[in-house]
């Protein structure tokens, strides 16, 4: 049965969901904000079906309450809800970037018999507002679930079918404090990082504007997120306070090793430390399996002639197989060469082996490849890590 969704907070995530769930599912979205004019543009750009500034108006008869404010925001609106009359049966979630404090606030939800699933869709921009939102944003992502341990299953599963079906994220399920470990070391302290370095540069340039005129790939990179949103940061700081306390900790240990070798001309130390960042950053999942996006690849032996390229792309476009990229791996002695064919969707990347191999080619693919995704998403119950 098509659900009647809330979005409270129509900005860059509520309203790609809001987009998300227009597309690919019968959803009514009801958009809260405090901005009209934005209310107007997300009904102007199809993300909801009707916009409210009233937030008992938005809830009203939802089946579904997605928070999707700065995280401060999140907690109060969750005391709000408590005082609201809400559908029997409603689910509540959010897609705040920190979990502890948001699961631990909405215990109040459930003493009045409404359950809360925390959420966080992990992709997104330094840029905020409505007007950067897309659909398809979340595709291939994590998107963490945090339900408490007595939430019942069918409740996580039917929301996890319709965040699946809206978004193609891959769920997953994790303990909320796991959850703001890990992305405080690998989001939040990150932004950190990239914020005290622009404000760093930013105080030497005061004095000598070379400093941003020189400012090139290494720091533009290393920087792109300290252009993020002062106030979602600002909330979500104070909300992992206890684990950024820890890691900005370790972090300084970090930046002390390094400063000790420079200092003492540690040759030996120095190239250690580069060394060891430069294997370790190698190993980071070369599937994009992480933060943004993933991708499903396989192998084909093609003859080293021009045109190839196009007649692969072709078959698969006629099976109305999506293909994300196409590349040239390496051309041999023999005259053969191998094309590298990656694909967002697991459905896309089995199809493409089939027909593929149908037509002859020799595929190279990890047959177990997404197998277990393509399986767990048929009964909607996420992956528990
Ligand atoms: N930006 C990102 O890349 C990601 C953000 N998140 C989380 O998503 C949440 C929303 O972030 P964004 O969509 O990026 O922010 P945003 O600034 O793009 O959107 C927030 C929306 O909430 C509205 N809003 C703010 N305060 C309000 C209030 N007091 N009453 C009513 N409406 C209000 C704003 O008008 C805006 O439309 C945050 O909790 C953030 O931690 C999660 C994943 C990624
Ligand atoms: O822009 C980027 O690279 C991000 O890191 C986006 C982002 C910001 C906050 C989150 O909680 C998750 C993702």
């Amino acid at each position: 049965m098509p659900e009647r969704v809330a979005i409270l907070g129509v900005g860059l995530i509520g309203g790609s969901l809001a987009l998300d769930l227009k597309e690919r599912t019968g959803a009514e979205v009801i958009g809260y904000d405090r901005s009209g004019e934005d209310l107007h543009f997300a009904e102007a750009i199809g993300a909801i079906d009707e916009g409210k500034t009233d937030l008992e108006q938005a809830v009203k008869d939802a089946d579904i309450i997605i928070i999707a404010l700065p995280v401060e925001k999140i907690k109060q609106t969750i005391d709000s809800l408590c005082q609201l009359p809400l559908r029997r049966g409603c689910i509540v979630t959010d897609v705040g970037s920190t979990k502890s404090e948001i699961v631990e606030r909405a215990r109040k939800l459930k003493e009045r018999g409404i359950t809360f699933i925390g959420g966080h869709p992990m992709a997104g921009s330094h840029r905020s507002g409505i007007k950067a939102a897309r659909s398809l944003l979340f595709e291939n992502a994590y998107y963490v679930l945090t339900p408490e341990p007595d939430i019942p299953v069918s409740d996580v599963q039917r929301l996890s079918r319709l965040l699946y079906l809206a978004t193609r994220a891959e769920l997953v399920i994790m303990d909320p404090v796991h959850h703001d470990r890990i992305v405080g070391a690998i989001s939040h302290l990150p932004h950190i990082i990239a914020a005290g370095l622009v404000n760093q540069v930013g105080d030497y340039n005061e004095s000598n504007e070379w400093f941003h005129r020189l400012a090139a790939g290494g720091f533009r990179d290393l920087t792109r997120i300290g252009a993020s949103h002062p106030i979602m940061w600002r909330d979500i700081l104070l909300s992992n306070r206890t684990q950024l306390i820890r890691l900005l900790d370790d972090w300084i240990a970090q930046m002390s090793d390094f400063r000790k070798a420079v200092a003492e001309r540690d040759a030996e130390r120095i190239e250690f430390l580069f060394d060891r960042s430069r294997k370790l950053r190698r190993q980071l999942p070369d599937k994009k399996k992480g933060i943004l996006s993933r991708m499903y690849e396989c192998y084909i032996d093609v003859p080293d002639k021009p045109g190839v390229i196009g007649k692969v792309a072709t078959l698969l476009g006629n099976e109305n197989i999506n293909l994300s990229n196409i590349g040239v791996m390496e051309n041999r002695e023999d005259s053969q060469g191998v094309l590298r064919l990656a694909f967002k969707q697991v459905k896309d990347f089995r199809n493409a082996v089939v027909c593929l191999r149908k037509a002859g080619y020799t595929v190279f693919a990890d047959e177990e490849e997404g197998r277990e995704e393509h399986e767990r998403h048929q009964d909607f119950t996420p992956q528990t890590v």
